[in-house]
């Protein structure tokens, strides 16, 4: 169990009385637009810290662990796509180099594209990828992690259903080959259906 929740507050937008959510699967968080989905998810790495309650990481709660080394294992990628580098290559390289792991060889970049479905070359400047573009890009940073924990906000809100769908297909499969857990915020029900192990559904507090 990678997350135990228990009697969690955050200001008056979040109140969870106990949540867990499973490792080496899919969930999916769901709900109305500023039901405190993605307030959750910067919860669980520990980019806001709850006013009462306990978040508990395999175990240990998130209170004891340094931020930093919790990052590394559980990464999140935001709902707004930020850029970490001019070229694409960069950008893949940069969680790397953020978790202190060598750098990754132009054969597995390369794959990464492919799964993420970026027709690009390694040497694009990332600033001229579209919005959905980069969302992939993202996508792919992360991938190149290996992070135990991946937060997905909305990571495919701006890509076309079929490719939507197409993209989470072989993300999932990917983080799953070594071990991954994905948790998800979405508006896809179509995504939430197909992919979503576990479902959780957040409601305005
Ligand atoms: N740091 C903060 N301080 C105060 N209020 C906040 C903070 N972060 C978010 N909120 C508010 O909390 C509520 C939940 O925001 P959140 O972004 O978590 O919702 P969401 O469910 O992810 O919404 P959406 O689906 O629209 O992205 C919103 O009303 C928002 O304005």
């Amino acid at each position: 169990m990678p997350f135990a929740i228990r009697k969690l507050v955050y200001k008056d937008i979040l109140k969870i009385e106990k949540m867990d959510i499973p490792e080496n699967k899919t969930t999916c968080i769901i709900g109305e637009s500023g039901a405190g989905k993605s307030t959750l998810l910067k919860m669980l790495n520990k980019m806001y810290i709850p006013d009462e309650g306990s978040i508990h990481y395999k175990g240990t709660s998130i209170k004891e662990m340094n931020p930093v080394s919790l990052r590394r294992k559980v990464v999140m990628i935001s709902q707004t796509p930020l850029l970490f580098g001019e070229t694409i290559e960069e950008n893949l390289q940069k969680g790397l180099i953020f978790s202190e792991k060598p750098p990754a060889s132009q054969e597995e970049l390369e794959s990464i594209l492919e799964i993420v479905k970026l027709d690009k070359n390694l040497e694009t400047n990332a600033e001229e990828l579209s919005g959905g573009e980069r969302q992939r890009l993202s996508l792919g940073r992360v991938l190149v992690m290996k992070p135990e924990v991946y937060l997905l906000d909305e990571p495919t809100s701006a890509l076309d259903e079929e490719t939507e769908l197409a993209v989470m297909n072989r993300f999932i499969e990917a983080a799953k080959a070594h071990e991954g857990t994905v948790i998800m915020v979405t508006h896809s029900m179509n995504v939430a259906e197909q992919y979503g192990e576990e479902l959780i559904r957040i409601s305005r507090k």
